[in-house]
């Protein structure tokens, strides 16, 4: 469990994270999106004690981490794979990390095995390519076997072998029971791998909410409705209207209903009496919701390809 209260840093003038307060749940894998700037990895950073909060409190399983007397035994991060001495070896390098938490030595090889990497332990890791380098810093992450862990953007340059095996090797994780959260650009794998979703933007929190719901919620999720008694579409429509849904009718016998569920449309229609032949629902992706969400907290933004003109600063509204 990672808990925020009030969390904020701030870098001279700008507030990069401000008062955050949100839980991350064991037991799932926690998507963390934002645009550029956002304030994803000083938050991550907090967490992991690397940057100091101004103010509030990030606390791993109830305590600061700076207060845990063997971090790696508690919560594993990646947060930059370039981040190992490039002479070490790939086993010199767990091994040292082990060494100094207190973990048995012979969890190295097992952390190696899990990530793929047996084969080219002793190799220095300064030669390793991108993917491999993203296998050790997740096999640090691992090595102290631990109820908490922090992905910074861990599929980035990753082909699509690596993409899946981080998917798959996060699920497990959270499968397990343990806390995942993780920061990403790339929405389709987020869809694919997230339960939960939280949004910041200008390092304030936008959304806390499963991906379904986040979905759902989107003006471009739509429920269509059919039926061929217009009368009784008509008095579906007044109903659906009376409770602050958007309703476009299609001719006389269909609806389009945003801001509802095919559940909610199938019992009012139910209540009424109304004869449906079609109830579906066409759904936003990801992708879709999450600009909708963010739309607002642009920090930067391009202009449109032929404007001629560099990318500008919006101010706060
Ligand atoms: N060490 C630092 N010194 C000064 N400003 C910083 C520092 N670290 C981050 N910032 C600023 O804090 C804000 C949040 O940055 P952060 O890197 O946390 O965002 P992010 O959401 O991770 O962005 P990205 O998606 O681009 O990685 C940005 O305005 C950034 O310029």
């Amino acid at each position: 469990m990672i808990t925020l209260t009030e969390l904020t840093k701030r870098f001279g003038t700008t507030t990069a994270v401000d008062a955050l307060t949100l839980e991350i749940a064991p037991g799932r894998v926690t998507g963390f999106l934002g645009p550029n700037g956002a304030g994803k990895s000083t938050t991550m950073r907090m967490i992991l004690g690397l940057d100091r909060p101004d103010s509030g409190t990030a606390l791993v399983d109830g305590r600061p981490y700076l207060t845990l007397r063997h971090p790696l035994r508690v919560v594993g991060a990646l947060l930059d794979a370039r981040a190992v001495h490039p002479g070490r070896s790939a086993r010199a390098h767990l091994t040292a990390m082990a060494r100094s938490n207190g973990i048995p030595t012979g969890r190295v090889d097992e952390v190696l095995a899990t990530v793929g990497l047996t084969e080219v332990a002793g190799r220095r890791a300064g030669s390793f390519s991108l993917g491999m380098g993203q296998r050790l810093g997740i096999a640090g992450a691992l090595l102290g076997d631990p109820g908490v862990l922090i992905f910074d953007e861990p599929v980035n340059g990753l082909d699509p072998d690596g993409v899946r095996w981080i998917r798959e090797l996060m699920r497990s994780l959270a499968a397990e029971g343990r806390t995942v959260f993780v920061s990403s650009h790339l929405m389709s794998e987020v869809q694919l791998t997230a339960d939960q979703l939280v949004v910041i933007g200008r390092g304030r929190l936008i959304t806390d909410a499963p991906i379904a719901e986040v979905i759902a919620a989107s003006s471009l999720t739509a429920v269509r409705v059919l039926s061929p008694e217009p009368a009784a579409l008509g008095r579906l429509r007044d109903r659906l209207v009376a409770r602050r849904r958007t309703v476009e009718p299609v001719g006389v016998d269909e609806l389009v209903v945003t801001g509802t569920t095919v559940a909610e449309v199938g019992d009012l229609a139910h209540e009424l009496g109304v004869r449906l032949h079609g109830l579906s629902v066409r759904e936003a992706s990801l992708e879709q919701a999450y600009l909708e969400l963010t739309d607002n907290s642009l920090q930067f933004t391009g202009s449109p390809v032929g404007a001629a003109t560099h990318p500008t600063r919006i101010e706060a509204r």
